[in-house]
């Protein structure tokens, strides 16, 4: 026979809930400010904990789902879009979606905000000249030479989010700092258990 305790713990429904609700963990922010390697590490926690995850990278979604996608508003909002359908299909299958695209543009993160399951919307924040020091990719360099046009920050907007969930200012913090601020904002929002008790 199961004891009352288990059982207790088996039919609480914020538990239940809490195992099945998926959610949208969207990193926003410039090339190089820092959302592939606070996705990468994320997913590392996340999974430690017996968590469902998967991540959705800018740069292998325009290699799978998007290759013909270039860098236009209006590319660059379907390539957003279409993400978002996919990490919605996951999120209310109950997998914690670690989405990292720069999605410059407002309205079309809002629209995801309003209409998937669970978005929550992180702002990955750090200076264009830190991005640009860091230039993991050489992108900037490029840009900066004449021979990238339309690179975001440098001659294409980014519309900063104007009221995230959460920021993660990677200038100032370590990537441990960022990585445990998103969690405790995941457990504030009940999608996550709280992991320090675990
Ligand atoms: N013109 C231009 N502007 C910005 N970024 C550029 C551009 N051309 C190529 N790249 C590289 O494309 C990577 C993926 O971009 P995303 O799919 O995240 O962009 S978007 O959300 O569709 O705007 C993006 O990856 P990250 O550096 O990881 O952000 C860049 O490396
Ligand atoms: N606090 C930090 N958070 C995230 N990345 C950082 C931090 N400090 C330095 N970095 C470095 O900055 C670079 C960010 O690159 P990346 O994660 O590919 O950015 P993005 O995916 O936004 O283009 C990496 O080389 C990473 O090691």
């Amino acid at each position: 026979m199961v004891s009352t305790q288990v059982f207790n713990s088996m039919t609480d429904e914020k538990s239940i809930n809490r195992a099945i609700s998926g959610g949208i963990i969207w990193l926003t922010g410039l090339s190089g400010s820092g959302k592939s390697t606070i996705a990468t590490h994320l997913c590392k926690t996340l999974i430690q904990a017996n968590l469902k995850v998967e991540i959705l990278d800018g740069d292998q979604i325009r290699t799978w789902l998007s290759p013909g996608l270039g860098f236009t508003k209006a590319d660059r909002d379907l390539n957003v879009q279409r993400v978002g359908i996919v990490a919605n299909l996951l999120s209310r299958n109950g997998i914690l979606v670690i989405v990292a695209m720069i999605s410059p543009y407002r309205a079309i993160r809002n629209h995801l905000k309003a209409t998937t399951h669970n978005f929550v919307e992180i702002f990955i924040n750090a200076p264009l000249e830190v991005c640009e020091m860091r230039d993991p990719k050489g992108l900037y360099a490029q840009a900066r030479a004449g021979d990238m046009q339309g690179f975001t920050g440098m001659n294409d907007p980014y519309e900063i989010p104007l009221q995230p969930d959460l920021i993660c200012h990677t200038a100032d913090e370590t990537i441990a700092e960022s990585v445990s601020k998103i969690i405790q904002t995941l457990s504030d929002r009940s999608l996550i258990p709280n992991l320090d008790h675990q």
